[in-house]
């Protein structure tokens, strides 16, 4: 997910500040910061040469006492608004217990909040390990939409999902953010038919030998994963990103070491989380991929610079938006990190999720087929035209995330004082909010029998009718209230039209080259939920066999 990753700082010294981690850390927060920690840890280190073992044990306690208290009084406090439900109830005790069930059983605490209050226009809390986060009607999303960063906190939601003070996560440098909207999206054509190359390379390179007679074995999210990761390294910086298998690997493990590094941290006390950060190896590894994200853009950027060179790549485009501090070359190797967190993982899990339909829906590979066969130019490539009349594939992946959206909430954002809705209700300052996507996703107001999987919903919808905007609404990178999985507003996800032609790509050569199926009697793999997350099934396998092409 998402997702913006680095701490608002001169980026320059990434790699020091994850080795010194809390040392310097400039971002305010009311817990107690790392720096109030390590002075306490100097201090007491300087005295303990000159005191007894007892007086070294009594001092420890003292500042750890004290830290205790510091941070209690200094912490936020969330105020509830009286009257609105908390799903699993309102006590104390009841929201300790949902606050657990949260971390596996985020879905059914979701639906049954949005259809027993939201839906019909009502707030509701749900517990979390952040606290109760408080759901929204979607009524509010304009009253928010472009409420500015500072107040409606887009980035800080990310530090503290992804322990942002400790593992780099959350950045607050638009210039990612702005170069996919101004540049990427605007040569997307171009982009994709170097893609497209890519494609074919990684499926030779990468995807498991298969022969025309029997059925091999495949585990598709590490597949697919490894492919979307090579495919979009090409369009961060070109072939000589996307070849270099240090950078590829690394810009993959970023993601899981900062992720499994944070669920680690969590369990951590805040006041323990600067020195226990220095332990997880998780952690540690990432100042190691940021050394290789260095090893690999600094060269490019350097002999960029020097030929003037533009390709039509990220890497020239952030390196012609930077300003001021932005202008740093290894700030902008930081960044190629982040935006892979953002662009790898999302997309690989919406192909996956895909494929995973496919594989239970049959009957829908051949129509893709068919459809690629009458998009595609001559030479088997799709133009922008051919991406933009894939009806059927892009109303398949539609409905797969519908049902399987990579968030469960999204709109999510930290109110950092009360801010009040244009209908008089406040929401306090220090809450969390959101908006329960997957539910909304099957509301049958807005979807027709919405638990029936129809691959074809969102293609009739479009051949049904002349209304521009129903037809709009009906894509799969369509961002609006009642299709909430790419968020809304200012920071809406503006890779989404890349991600949707890439998983358009990737597919349709998968389905043009290779037959795929389920085992038999396998079901579809459930996703997992992991708080607000619900990830495809890692373990899953699918078979496939080499089509037989004439
Ligand atoms: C299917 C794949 C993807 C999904 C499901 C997805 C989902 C999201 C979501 C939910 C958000 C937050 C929106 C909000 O809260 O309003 C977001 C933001 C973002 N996404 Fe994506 N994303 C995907 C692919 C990509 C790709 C391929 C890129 C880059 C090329 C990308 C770049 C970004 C960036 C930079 C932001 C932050 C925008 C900002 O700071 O204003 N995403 N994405």
């Amino acid at each position: 997910m998402r997702n913006t990753l680095l701490l608002h700082h001169s980026q320059s010294d990434t790699i020091d500040r994850v080795e010194a981690m809390s040392s310097s850390s400039i971002l305010d927060t009311a817990l107690l910061t790392p720096r109030l920690f390590d002075n306490c840890m100097a201090w007491a280190s300087a005295q303990a040469s000159t005191l007894s073992k007892n007086d070294i044990s009594g001092l420890f306690i003292f500042i750890i006492f004290t830290v205790i208290i510091l941070n209690y009084f200094s912490a936020p406090k969330q105020r509830l608004v009286h009257g609105i439900p908390v799903i699993g109830g309102a006590s104390k005790k009841d929201r300790i217990r949902s606050r657990e069930r949260f971390r596996h059983d985020s879905k059914a605490m979701l639906t049954e909040g949005y259809f027993r209050n939201n839906v019909n226009g009502g707030f509701f809390y749900v517990p979390s390990p952040l606290g109760e986060r408080l759901m929204l009607p979607v009524r509010y999303l304009e009253d928010l939409k472009t409420a500015p960063v500072d107040k409606v906190d887009f980035v800080g939601t990310f530090i503290e999902m992804f322990e942002g003070k400790y593992t780099t996560f959350g950045s607050r440098s638009t210039l990612h953010p702005r170069t996919v909207k101004a540049d990427l999206n605007q040569h997307l054509p171009d982009v994709m038919m170097s893609v497209q190359d890519e494609i074919a390379d990684c499926f030779d390179e990468i995807f498991p030998k298969c022969s025309e007679d029997e059925w091999t074995e495949m585990p598709l999210v590490d597949v697919i994963t490894r492919i979307v990761a090579r495919v979009s390294s090409r369009m961060f910086g070109g072939p000589e990103l996307s070849r270099n298998s240090s950078w590829v690997a690394a810009s993959i493990a970023f993601a899981i070491d900062g992720y499994i590094g944070a669920q680690k941290l969590k369990k951590y006390p805040e006041f323990l989380k600067p020195v226990a950060s220095r332990l997880i190896p998780e952690i540690r590894n990432l100042a190691n991929h940021y050394r290789e994200a260095e090893k690999a853009a600094l060269p490019m950027l350097a002999e960029r610079a020097r030929t003037g060179e533009r390709p039509k790549d990220l890497l020239a485009w952030m390196q012609d938006a930077a300003v001021d501090e932005e202008t740093d070359p290894r700030f902008i190797a930081s960044i190629l990190l982040k935006i892979s967190f953002a662009a790898i993982h999302t997309t690989a899990a919406a192909n996956s999720q895909l494929i995973f339909d496919l594989c239970a829906h049959p009957e829908l590979i051949s129509l893709c087929r068919e459809e690629y066969e009458r998009v595609a130019d001559e030479d088997g490539k799709i133009g922008k035209k051919g991406f933009f009349q894939m009806h059927i594939m892009d109303s398949i992946m539609k409905e797969s995330q519908r049902f399987n959206p990579l968030l469960l909430i999204t709109f999510e954002r930290i109110i950092t004082e009360d801010w009040p809705l244009s209908d008089g209700f406040v929401i306090p300052a220090h809450t969390n909010i959101g908006v329960p996507a997957q539910a909304i996703a099957m509301d049958p107001k807005l979807y027709p029998e919405p638990e029936t999987f129809d691959g074809l919903r969102f293609a009739k919808l479009r051949e049904t009718t002349d209304d521009p905007a129903t037809k709009g609404k009906a894509q799969f990178v369509a961002a609006n209230p009642q299709s909430m999985a790419f968020g809304y507003g200012r920071h809406a996800c503006p890779g989404r039209f890349f991600a949707g032609d890439e998983v358009k790509a990737i597919t349709t050569y998968l389905l043009s080259h290779y037959h795929i199926r389920f085992a038999d009697g396998q079901n579809r793999p459930k996703s997992m939920e992991v708080e607000t997350q619900f990830l495809p099934d890692h373990a899953a396998i699918i078979l496939c066999k080499k089509r037989k092409i004439a």
